[in-house]
């Protein structure tokens, strides 16, 4: 499909779009293919033949790892810092400003932004083995940038309880938690049903469907600043100390 970890985009003649990103280390996002999954959803969201998008990754194991941590720990100034988590601020409020709806599969395991990826969906599928973690504060740093996403899917109480504990919650857990809206059983039956639903929103009046999605996220037009400055936050911290030993900790597997 795309072994490179490039971002493909194509548009199925049922007006559904296809993105798919990818990337050799589990799917993780390096700032580059940040920008070009934001790229991607704002090129379809002004696309006219556009009626929906499909936002799914490649392989079967992995759905995506978060933030590229090779990245992170290369990372050496705060704007850098800054910039590097912006990525994930801008993706987050490119799902959510697009006004085309967003259907996200999830065919395996999810961690730190790839869970703030399922949140920003307007309709996340997933399969039973798509477990979910949060693993930041493990790293010394947080999960500030995606956690409104979260709260506003699956209430403080999930978000708090997954955020702080940094464990794997199950499949079952995080649809019983409305973050995933449909669990199918294996990775076949989860692409089918995601092309039949994409397929069936579609059909949808454009300005009708722009419309209800615009309602969906009432209350989150402050959004922007939030995310701006909470990038910031996340910045500060990954140069700190705690974090670098941390993120350095992983790469040797200590
Ligand atoms: C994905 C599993 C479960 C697979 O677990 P596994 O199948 O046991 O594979 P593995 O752990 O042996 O990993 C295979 C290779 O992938 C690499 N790898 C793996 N993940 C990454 C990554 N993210 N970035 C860069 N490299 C990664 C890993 O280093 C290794 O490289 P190798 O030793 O073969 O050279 C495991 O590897 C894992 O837990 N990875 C770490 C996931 C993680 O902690 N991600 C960071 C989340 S932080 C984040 O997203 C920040 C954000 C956006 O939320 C901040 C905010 O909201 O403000």
């Amino acid at each position: 499909m795309n072994p490179n970890g490039e971002i493909t985009s194509q548009l199925q003649p049922n007006g559904v779009r296809q993105i798919t990103f990818g990337h050799p280390a589990h799917n993780s996002f390096p700032s580059s293919q940040l920008k070009a999954a934001v790229a991607a959803i704002d090129t379809a969201g002004d696309d006219p033949e556009t009626s929906c998008i499909v936002f799914r990754s490649q392989g079967d194991r992995t759905f995506c790892a978060g933030a590229n941590l090779d990245e992170l720990l290369a990372i050496d100034n705060p704007a850098q810092a800054k910039e590097f988590f912006l990525g994930f601020a801008r993706l987050i409020l490119a799902m959510k400003n697009c006004p085309k709806p967003i259907v996200v599969a999830v065919q395996g395991k999810a961690i730190g932004g790839g869970v703030g990826i399922a949140a920003a969906a307007d309709y996340c599928l997933a399969t039973e083995a798509a477990a979910i973690k949060l693993s930041e504060l493990s790293i010394a740093i947080g999960p500030f940038v995606i956690l409104p996403a979260l709260v506003r899917k699956m209430g403080v109480a999930a978000a708090s309880e997954m955020s702080l504990d940094t464990e794997w919650h199950s499949a079952k857990w995080a649809h019983q938690n409305g973050l995933y809206q449909r669990l199918l059983p294996d990775v076949k039956s989860l692409h089918q049903a995601t092309d039949e639903l994409a397929g069936k929103l579609a059909g949808h009046s454009q300005l009708a469907a722009a419309k209800l999605k615009e309602t969906l996220w009432f209350g989150t037009e402050h959004w922007p600043q939030v995310l701006d400055e909470r990038a910031e936050v996340s910045g500060g911290l990954v140069l700190s100390a705690p974090a670098k030993a941390a993120l350095a900790r992983f790469k040797t597997k200590d």
